[in-house]
């Protein structure tokens, strides 16, 4: 990868791209809801009740994938599975996860994106790992945003059988927009997690990463560009009608 110099709003570029995309896919948790940090919040204060600490290199594991798969990766890296089950991790989370998830906001620049591209005839539909009851309370604040996606595919969908980083719930995606089944090529995909970022390369589409900056960089090498922010996004770049604000 190359440095770009553009004041670093694209913290890495490639080259050789960019596939002339017809349809985008939007990840949904740390894209475009900032609902990633009650999720670590959350984690840090059950990991202090048995004095250990979270961090970084263990949310990376643990983002953007189903529950239970990323309760599996917590009790299992840090050591704590003799005394809490994933199970019952779920069930000490859920406490005060529902609490938290009402309150969720939009990351900068989902809602101008979102609706550039609606207003403009491009299919947008949402992949997440979340699963049905996370995903309507998250977005309680935000159903006339998210009415605007052609559909939502959910972590607990019957086609969803692995999560991310399986390609499962992109590839589910894709066949429900209308018309022919589209190439994975035509298919441009936005993601903060590696776990994400990894799911759509393996369902072969291109992605577009925004993560957070707390993430290692070495997360960013598979993503086909990096932005700091989906503000910093340029539509022509992908063959997508250019923003005329
Ligand atoms: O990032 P998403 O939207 O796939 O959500 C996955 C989990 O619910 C949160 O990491
Ligand atoms: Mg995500």
């Amino acid at each position: 990868m190359e440095n770009a110099a553009n004041g670093g709003s694209e913290i890495d570029s490639k080259s050789q791209r960019k596939a002339s995309i017809t349809r985008v896919i939007f990840d949904m948790d740390g894209l475009l809801l900032d609902t990633e940090k009650f999720y670590t919040e959350v984690q840090e204060n059950i990991l202090a009740r048995y004095n250990k600490t979270f961090d970084w290199s263990l949310k990376a594991k643990m983002m953007g994938k189903k529950a239970i798969e990323a309760a599996r990766v917590f009790v299992e890296e840090t050591g704590i599975g003799d005394k809490l089950t994933a199970e019952d991790f779920l069930v000490q989370r859920e406490d005060m996860l529902k609490h938290m998830f009402p309150t969720s906001e939009l990351m900068p620049g989902a809602s101008r994106l979102i609706r550039h591209l609606h207003a403009n005839g491009v299919p947008i539909c949402v992949a997440t790992g979340s699963h049905r009851r996370h995903f309507e309370l998250k977005t309680q604040r935000h159903g006339e945003l998210f009415s605007l996606m052609h559909h939502i595919v959910l972590g607990d969908d019957p086609e969803v059988k692995q999560g991310k980083p399986s390609p499962d719930v992109f590839l589910a995606a894709a066949r429900r927009f209308e018309g022919e089944p589209v190439d994975p090529h035509d298919i441009l995909v936005f993601e903060d997690a590696p776990s994400g970022v990894l799911a759509a390369k393996n369902a072969g589409m291109s992605v577009v990463m925004v993560p957070d900056p707390r993430l290692d960089s070495s997360y960013h090498e598979i993503a086909d560009q990096v932005l700091s922010s989906l503000l910093d996004f340029i539509p022509k770049d992908w063959g997508l009608p250019p923003f005329k604000d």
